[in-house]
């Protein structure tokens, strides 16, 4: 089966150093692929990359085998996403908001609105203002855009951010319906092991820049019992190894 998405060697050096190296990677429909790592280690730079919000050095990222710096419109128009802070109009109501970004999509009548802000818990908020809105509640209703259009992918940067244990609860939920009856793909970054040990299908580790492995969940859970476990070995390995290089 060819990869929805395909990162070959992906590379961005900011000027002051710091950046990500040589990511290579292969999702597949119906993925829930964990990218996992943590303060710092380039997760939001290679999701800005992905999405085409910057420009890698080197690289270059496909999505339904269009690519990102040749191809924008096609590699993005089943995508949907969320990085960083979710980005609202203050002064519209929930609601409101949705419906400035459903003008960009012929079929999303304002039915598959109030669906969204019930898939994201966030109905009964549905006419008040994201201003008056705390971080979670911003996340969801981020999240609600996100999947607005029923894009077959969705990259979302850490999206449990701000969210309370309910709150994670709910999008998890959400997450794995739409990958199980939808067969929507997702790339998720996040520096919750417990999460994404939960969450994810298949888990990528990103330290300092560069991937250290890719496994499924199964596989690690059955190998190491936890995914902390691994996380911790895989790190550990890979001192180990540059050190030994070096
Ligand atoms: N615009 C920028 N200019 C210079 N350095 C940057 C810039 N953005 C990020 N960096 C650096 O690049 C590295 C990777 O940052 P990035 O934000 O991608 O990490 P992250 O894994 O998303 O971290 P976090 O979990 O803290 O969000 C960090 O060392 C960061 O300081």
């Amino acid at each position: 089966m060819e990869p929805i998405i395909e990162i070959k060697n992906l590379t961005k050096q900011y000027e002051n150093g710091r950046g990500i190296k040589n990511i290579n990677l292969e999702i597949s429909e119906g993925d829930i692929f964990g990218f996992l790592g943590p303060n710092g280690a380039g997760k939001t730079t290679a999701m800005k990359l992905m999405t085409g919000l910057i420009h890698p050095d080197y690289g270059d990222v496909k999505i339904f085998g269009h690519s990102i710096t040749e191809d924008y419109e096609r590699a993005m128009a089943k995508v949907g996403c969320l990085i960083e802070i979710a980005e609202a109009y203050a002064y519209l109501s929930a609601f409101d908001n949705l419906k400035q970004l459903a003008r960009f999509y012929p079929d999303v009548d304002y039915q598959r609105i109030d669906e969204v802000l019930e898939l994201t818990g966030m109905s009964k908020y549905k006419h008040e203002k994201p201003k008056k809105f705390s971080l979670g509640m911003k996340q969801r209703l981020g999240l609600a855009a996100a999947i607005l259009s029923r894009p077959k992918v969705v990259i979302l940067d850490e999206p449990l951010n701000g969210l309370d244990v309910e709150g994670m609860i709910d999008i998890r939920k959400l997450i794995q319906k739409l990958a199980d009856e939808e067969k929507t793909t997702f790339f998720i970054s996040s520096h919750l092991i417990h999460d994404v040990e939960l969450t994810c299908n298949r888990i990528g580790v990103i330290y300092n820049g560069e991937i250290l492995n890719v496994e499924s969940t199964k596989t690690i859970l059955r190998n190491y019992a936890t995914l902390e476990n691994y996380f911790v070995s895989e790190v550990e390995r890979n001192g180990r190894l540059s050190s030994s290089v070096g």
